[in-house]
C-alpha cells in the first residue's frame, strides 16, 4: 500500500485504514484491511465489490461517519482521527453530503423542507431548493412528505438534498438502487456533472455499468483493495472483481493510491 504523503493535495486521502465490529465479548469481524483510497477535486470515484466486501463501512469511514481502528483519514485537509466529535460533526455538514442507502429523510417534513435543511443546518444562504428537485425530477412534489412518495422518489428526494447543500464531497451509497434504468442514468449524469472543479463524489455501487462512469473505480474483495481501474468499462470491472487475488492489488494506468 502507498501510504506516503500526496503530492497534490486531495480532498480526502486514506492510509492504512482498518475497521473491525466486535461480534462476541472477546472476538471482532476484521470488515476493513489496510485500505488506502485518494480521492482529488474533481474526480468521481466508484468502489465496487461482491456483497458484504465492507463498500458501505468503507464510505461511512472516509465520510467521517465511522470511527476506524487504525489508519489515517485526511478530509478536507483535517486528520479525522485528531478530530473531536463536535469538530468532525463540523466538518462533516460544512464539507460533505451523504446520499444514504435507505434515504434517512425526515418523515415529519415535507419533501422541499428535507432539500433545504443540510444547507440551513449549514447556514448557507439561500439554497436553490426548486432547482434541485426540478433537477431530480421531483419539483411537483415539493409539498408532499417523503411517506407520500416511491422508494425511488424519496432516493432522488434525498440526492435533491445534496445537490441543495452543494457539499465539496458526495458520497452516495447505491443511489441508483431503487430506480429504474432511465432515471438511475438520469441520477448518475446528475453526479457525474457534480463531480467538477473542487468537488469530488464517491460512489457505492452494485451496478458496474454505473461504477464505470466514474473516473476511476476501486474494487474491495473481504475488505481490502484488490485493484483500482482509471477509464474502465463494465467488462473489465466484472474481471477485476473475479480475478484480483486478495492482499495483491492490481493497479492500471497507476491509479493506485
Ligand atoms: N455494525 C456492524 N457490526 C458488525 N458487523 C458489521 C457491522 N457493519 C457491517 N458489518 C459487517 O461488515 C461486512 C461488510 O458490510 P458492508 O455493509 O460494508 O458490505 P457491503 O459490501 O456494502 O455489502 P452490500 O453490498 O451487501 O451492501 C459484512 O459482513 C457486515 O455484516
Amino acid at each position: 500500500m502507498n501510504t506516503s504523503t500526496p503530492s497534490r493535495a486531495p480532498l480526502l486521502w486514506a492510509a492504512g485504514i482498518s475497521k473491525s465490529y466486535p461480534t462476541g465479548r472477546t472476538e471482532r469481524v476484521s470488515v476493513l484491511r489496510d485500505v488506502s483510497v485518494a480521492v482529488e477535486p474533481g474526480e468521481m470515484v466508484s468502489i465496487v465489490g461482491p456483497s458484504g466486501s465492507g463498500k458501505s463501512t468503507l464510505l461511512y469511514c472516509l465520510a467521517g461517519l465511522e470511527r476506524v481502528n487504525t489508519g489515517q483519514i485526511v478530509l478536507a485537509g483535517e486528520l479525522v482521527e485528531r478530530a473531536s466529535e463536535a469538530r468532525l460533526a463540523r466538518l462533516r455538514r460544512d464539507t460533505v453530503g451523504f446520499v444514504f442507502q435507505n434515504y434517512n429523510l425526515i418523515s415529519s417534513l415535507r419533501v422541499r423542507e428535507n432539500v433545504a435543511l443540510p444547507a440551513r443546518l449549514a447556514r448557507r444562504r439561500a439554497p436553490n431548493v426548486s432547482a434541485a428537485l426540478d433537477q431530480v425530477g421531483l419539483l411537483q412534489h415539493a409539498r408532499k412528505r417523503p411517506g407520500a412518495l416511491s422508494g425511488g422518489q424519496q432516493q432522488r428526494v434525498a440526492l435533491a438534498r445534496v445537490l441543495a447543500a452543494q457539499p465539496r464531497l458526495v458520497f452516495a451509497d447505491e443511489p441508483t438502487g431503487a430506480l429504474d434504468s432511465v432515471t438511475g442514468a438520469r441520477v448518475l449524469g446528475l453526479l457525474r456533472d457534480y463531480a467538477v472543479g473542487e468537488r469530488s463524489v464517491v460512489l457505492v455501487t452494485h451496478d458496474l455499468e454505473a461504477a464505470a462512469r466514474a473516473d476511476r473505480a476501486i474494487v474491495l474483495r473481504d475488505g481490502a483493495v484488490v485493484a483500482q481501474l482509471r477509464g474502465c468499462s463494465a467488462a473489465e470491472l466484472l474481471e477485476a472483481q473475479r480475478s484480483a487475488p486478495t492482499g495483491a492489488p492490481a493497479v492500471r494506468d497507476g491509479a493506485l493510491a
